[in-house]
């Protein structure tokens, strides 16, 4: 059977996959949370002409000249309000964020100013009318358009959130993804091992792969090659709300590679199954009513780079985030031969070297061995058919997190 080109299945794992629902949420909740809704002020701020420094409110007129002595009638801090009116020849004592007393439209700060008697001051130099006042709405009026639907929550988002009087905000759900391990030979680290057993691995980076784009993680943990058993942890996903179904290990075509056997049973209908990658061969793509099926390859490379590739963007447009691979352009740090039918992703250490990217492939890249992935900066991209390349050709290195 053909292999899928790469962008083929890229564009029907995400051809009609939008924002999951919304749901209100605690504001203390909502960091890191993509608006489902945009945020309207519900009130103005600031409510009142308030007061942007310590100092004393007075006529505009009055502030303008150091002719003559000024009678301090009172003193408002924030938080309270003068009750009377300020003629022209008062002026009230004022604390930053206080209102500005009827009759006044100035402040003039302390440090402009001498007490020459207790409730008696004299301006050291002219203040323009108006200075050191912050206007009703100068941040924003009741019904202003603040942050807009889709926007990823941030701390000064979250603040201006607050300021607008919202306790809670509606955020588009958290995608749930549920990760099964497959594999007689796997156990959890930490174990002793019997003969031909191994750790499973792939469930970490996995998870963290999805955490990274803001997912729910269920790890359901191993099942061993038995069809009943993979069967009761795909129930269990089912059962749990999952967005997401990722399944690692039994994808290829060996005798125990059951997945896709199990997960057509339980309702899943396949959609893309072997790309033209390499390492990721066997990846395999499906839909069970609104739940997504992704097998991924169970050597740990594959595992990993197809959840960069193919769960990254995925939960993040189920999230309403917006993901793009970060690809730059590097210098080649070694030579790479010619490349086959499948799309190359090739681990390399990176480097900068006077501003440039330099990045060397690893001179094995067996998909087994997750030192060298460990130890990878990003991969390299090598189209399809793409000939050799020379120290010192550009590339195409796409970062890994
Ligand atoms: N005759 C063929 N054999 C294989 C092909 C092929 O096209 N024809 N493809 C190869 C490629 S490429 C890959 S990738 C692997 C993937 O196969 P599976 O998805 O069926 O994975 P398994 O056979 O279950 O496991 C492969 C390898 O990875 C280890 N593994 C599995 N799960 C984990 C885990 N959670 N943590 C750590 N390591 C894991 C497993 O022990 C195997 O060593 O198939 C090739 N074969
Ligand atoms: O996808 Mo397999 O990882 O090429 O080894």
């Amino acid at each position: 059977m053909a292999l899928v080109p790469m962008e083929t299945a890229l564009q029907r794992l995400l051809e009609d996959v939008g924002p999951l629902d919304g749901e209100s949420v605690p504001l203390k909740d909502a960091y890191d949370r993509v608006l489902a809704e945009s945020i309207v002020a519900l009130r103005t701020q600031p409510p009142f002409d308030a007061s942007a420094m310590d100092g004393y409110a007075m006529q505009g007129a009055d502030a303008q000249t150091t002719d003559g002595e000024l009678a301090v009638i009172g003193e408002v801090a924030a938080g309270s309000t003068f009750s009377g009116s300020v003629e022209a020849g008062q002026c009230v004592r004022i604390f930053t964020g206080a209102p500005l007393p009827a009759g006044t439209d100035t402040v003039v700060i302390q440090e402009n100013v001498d007490r020459p008697a207790d409730g008696v001051i004299r301006l050291r130099e002219p203040t323009a009318a108006g200075r050191n006042v912050r206007r009703a709405g100068l941040d924003f009026t009741t019904g202003d358009l603040l942050v807009e639907k889709g926007h990823l929550m941030r701390a000064s988002a979250l603040s201006l959130a607050a300021s607008a009087n919202h306790a809670r905000l509606k955020v588009v759900k958290r995608p749930l993804v549920a990760i099964i391990a497959t594999g007689d030979e796997l156990c959890l680290p930490g174990s002793e091992l019997g003969p031909g057993q191994i750790i499973s691995s792939n469930s970490y980076g996995i998870a963290a792969a999805a955490r990274a784009v803001g997912a729910d993680v269920l790890d359901l943990g191993i099942a061993p090659d038995r069809e009943d058993a993979i069967s009761a942890l795909v129930k269990q996903a089912v059962a749990a709300g999952a967005d997401v179904i990722v399944t690692s290990g039994g994808a290829s075509v060996g005798d125990h590679d059951l997945v896709h056997k199990v997960l057509t049973r339980e309702g899943m209908t396949l959609d893309f199954w072997r790309i033209a990658m390499r390492p990721g061969k066997p990846l395999m793509f499906g839909r069970m009513d609104n739940i997504r099926c992704l097998g991924l390859p169970g050597n740990p490379v594959a595992s990993l780079v197809c959840s960069q590739l193919f769960l990254k963007p995925l939960l993040a447009r189920l999230g309403g985030r917006t993901f793009h691979q970060d690809i730059r352009t590097a210098t080649l740090g070694a030579p790479v031969s010619a490349n086959d039918h499948r799309q190359d992703y090739v681990r390399a250490a990176i480097e900068e070297r006077d501003g440039q990217l330099i990045a060397t492939p690893f001179g094995v890249q067996d998909s087994s061995m997750l030192r060298t992935m460990a130890a990878s900066g990003g991969l390299v991209i090598r189209a399809p058919f793409q000939p050799a390349s020379e120290i010192g050709d550009p590339c195409q290195l796409m970062m890994i997190g």
